[in-house]
């Protein structure tokens, strides 16, 4: 269609002009910062805001956990990292000279109390002698069992406290408990030290540009709205495949599995955002409040009704790998079948769909409409025209693609299924989408919420997993199917969806 970039320079004005708004001087302090997440994702993304003047000039970014280290040590160590993993890394290494002063590293056993006497008089330094006051945002990047007793100790130690003259608040990775039970614990954990304002439940699919885009499209748009209903809407895939395996996460995953992984939140969450009711506001309150109002509405699959809604199955190599329990169960990839009981999705299914060492990455939303009413074109008896399609995707190739049908030009009345397409990288130029990690942490900075889960979320999130994983681990569980690696997943998945006279959207 020939359409003109805007060029990257205003793209990434116009990026910077949105998320303008620096927040308030304030120390960052990441538990677990000798980890993963904190070299991968957490200092790329504090170092990425930096260069792009997000960060405020007065701040520190304190790295705590039980290795042995200094600051001059964290520093080397994050910027080969950052070398590594960071996009931009050539043109803005040079900045990094100035970032990595920001940096220091405190060694702390997470249960000692003295330890987290020396971090609060560390904070209490830093915030008088490079006048960076008292606001902090503590960093929850560890292993979740440890989660407990960094709040407790936090609290024991007076530093969840805040007043009218600074804020305190803590960011909790996920996984957010292993069920309801562990996650109403934890909650009142929190809760005894936090008050829920203070709490900032990560999912970073949240923060993802083109998932935030989705309330654009849905609600900054008038046409698609009256459409987004059972009237029109036949079914809905939403698709997470990934070609990464297990990685060195064994400990972690073998336990979890894909249920855990990434049903409970991040597929759960995009179906929020598919099917919720337009939210009054964009606020925290007015936002979860819809999103609470469909996860009440799924309609429960009972622990004796698993096979029926869901597959379950691992990848052939799963058992292999180390750190796997020999001949576990483990799902790597699964489907479930999911209603929302409620006037706009009655009936309609939301097909959930998601695998590890698939044959591709994509994470995307399908809309699959419906057929027309009365077919007045003549086609061979039982043929029908393919029905409308619109497909969001969230990654790689961010973007929309609505599919329609049109008459192939020549004789006779032949059609054929075309598309327009919107891509983000065509329309505003290429690296301009930042890091869900970047724009979620800046939030939690400016204390805004509207992107985070609230602990009401949670739990009905796990309600609706639990009966699940009860079921696959019950005498009702469908067989676990198998599939090799870098293929679309099972076959069983296939014949899942065919019972249904329907198919995947070929992405994956
Ligand atoms: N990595 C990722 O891509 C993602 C991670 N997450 C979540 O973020 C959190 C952190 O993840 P990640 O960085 O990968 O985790 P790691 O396994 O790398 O652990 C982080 C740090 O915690 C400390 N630690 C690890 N195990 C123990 C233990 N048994 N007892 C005490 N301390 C321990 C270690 O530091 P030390 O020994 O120095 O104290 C380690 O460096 C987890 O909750 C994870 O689920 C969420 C999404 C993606
Ligand atoms: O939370 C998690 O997400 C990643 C997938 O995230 P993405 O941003 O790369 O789509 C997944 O690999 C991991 O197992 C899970 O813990």
């Amino acid at each position: 269609m020939g359409k003109k970039p805007i060029a990257s320079v205003d793209a990434c004005k116009l990026n910077k002009d949105v998320l303008r708004k620096i927040p308030n001087p304030a120390t960052i302090v990441i538990f677990g910062a000798s980890g993963d997440l904190t070299e991968r994702k957490l200092i790329p993304s504090l170092f990425r805001l930096d260069c792009d003047g997000l960060l405020p000039e007065k701040l520190a970014v304190v790295g705590v956990a039980r290795t042995e280290m200094d600051s001059e040590g964290f520093r080397k160590k994050l910027a080969e990292s950052i070398e590594i993993y960071s996009r931009h890394s050539k043109d803005r290494i040079c900045k990094w000279s100035k970032f990595e002063k920001k940096l220091i590293y405190h060694r702390a056993d997470y249960d000692n109390l003295e330890d987290y006497k020396t971090l609060n008089r560390l904070l209490v330094d830093l915030g008088k002698k490079q006048d960076i006051g008292a606001n902090c945002l503590f960093y929850l990047s560890t292993p979740p069992i440890l989660y407990p007793v960094i709040v407790s100790k936090l609290g024991e130690a007076g530093m969840a406290q805040q007043s009218d003259e600074y804020w305190r608040r803590i960011i909790i990775e996920k996984p957010f408990g292993r069920d309801l039970a562990s996650a109403i614990d934890l909650n009142n954990h929190v809760h005894q030290v936090f008050d829920e304002s203070q709490v900032y439940r990560i999912d970073h699919y949240l923060g993802k540009e083109t998932v935030q885009n989705l309330l654009v499209f849905r609600f900054g748009n008038a046409i698609f709205e009256p459409l987004w209903s059972r009237n029109y809407i036949d079914h809905v895939q939403i698709t997470v495949s990934e070609e990464v395996g297990l990685g060195n996460r064994a400990g972690y995953y073998d336990t979890a599995g894909i249920l855990r992984d990434m049903f409970q939140n991040h597929l759960l969450q995009l179906l929020t955002l598919t099917a919720m009711e337009p939210p009054a506001g964009f606020n925290a309150t007015s936002l979860r409040d819809e999103k609470v109002k469909v996860l009440k509405a799924v309609r429960p699959i009972k622990p004796e009704e698993v096979a029926k809604y869901t597959v379950r199955a691992q990848y052939r190599t799963y058992r292999d790998e180390k750190g796997v329990v020999r001949g576990t169960e483990t799902a790597t990839f699964a489907v479930l079948k999911l209603f929302i009981d409620n006037w706009r999705w009655r009936n309609v299914p939301f097909y959930l769909r998601s695998g590890k060492a698939l044959n591709s990455k994509v994470t995307e939303i399908s809309i699959q409409f419906r057929h027309v009413p009365h077919l007045m074109f003549p086609l061979p008896p039982e043929e029908q025209l393919p029905p409308n399609k619109l497909v969001l995707c969230l990654q790689p190739n961010e973007g929309m693609r609505l599919g329609f049908e049109t008459k192939l030009p020549g004789a006779g009345m032949k059609t054929r299924t075309v598309s327009m397409d919107f891509l983000y990288e065509q329309d505003f130029g290429e690296n301009i989408l930042p890091d869900a990690y970047e724009r979620l942490i800046l939030d939690a900075l400016q204390g805004d919420a509207s992107l985070f889960t609230r602990s009401d979320e949670i739990e009905l999130a796990w309600k609706i997993i639990d009966p699940i994983i009860q079921g696959w681990e019950s005498e009702y569980a469908p067989p676990l199917a198998f599939y090799e690696l870098g293929t679309c997943g099972p076959s069983k998945a296939d014949e899942f969806i065919k019972a249904d006279d329907r198919k995947w959207n070929p992405c994956i």
